[in-house]
């Protein structure tokens, strides 16, 4: 286990936000199809590349998706990542054509299982850290590495106190 705190800052995106990202990922992989094959499928990096796969797929005309699933985060703690779900490698290939989406990447550990997997796939993330960036084709928005990307599906809206107080 690697304890990745401290993340000095936290990026926080919106709903909004990401369903924008994630458009603007879909419009730049739009012209990167291979010419013989164009994109044939989406492959969602479970559970976080699910919302931006859905995006991406819509964006895309792209009917077929399939998921592959690698656990290693436990909240901010890291351990060793493996595939505990497979897409349906008939279907996969070797990757070409194939699109594997993810939120992001961080250390890029996720993305070398999967690339492992589909040698000749086209990965694609929303959002980049530094350490990561060699593992991933094409992102939108990079941030620090000491940042801790927050998403809408971890958050809730919540009551803030006003600057001027009742004591002030
Ligand atoms: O580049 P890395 O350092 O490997 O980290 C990036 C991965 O970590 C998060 O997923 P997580 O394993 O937390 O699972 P989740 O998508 O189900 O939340 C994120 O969604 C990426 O898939
Ligand atoms: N939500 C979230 N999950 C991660 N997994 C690895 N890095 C991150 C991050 O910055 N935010
Ligand atoms: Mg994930």
């Amino acid at each position: 286990m690697t304890d990745r705190l401290p993340h000095e800052k936290g990026f926080h995106v919106s709903w909004d936000q990401l369903h924008r990202d994630a458009r603007a990922l879909a419009w730049r992989l739009q012209s990167m199809a291979p010419e013989d094959t164009g994109w044939r499928a989406v492959v969602a990096i479970t559970r976080g590349g699910m919302a931006p796969a859905m995006i991406v797929a819509r964006e895309l005309d792209i009917r077929t998706v399939d998921t592959i699933s690698v656990k290693s985060y436990h909240h901010q703690t890291q351990s060793e990542p493996k595939i505990i779900k497979a897409p349906d490698m008939e279907l996969i290939g070797d990757g070409t054509g194939v699109l594997v989406v993810d939120d992001l990447v961080d250390t890029g550990k996720t993305l070398e299982v999967v690339r492992k997997h589909m040698p000749k796939a086209h990965i694609a993330t929303v959002y980049a850290k530094p350490m990561g960036r060699p593992m991933v084709d094409t992102f939108v928005t990079e941030v620090s590495q000491d940042t801790w990307i927050f998403f809408p599906w971890d958050m809730a809206l919540q009551y803030v106190q006003p600057l001027r107080g009742k004591d002030d």
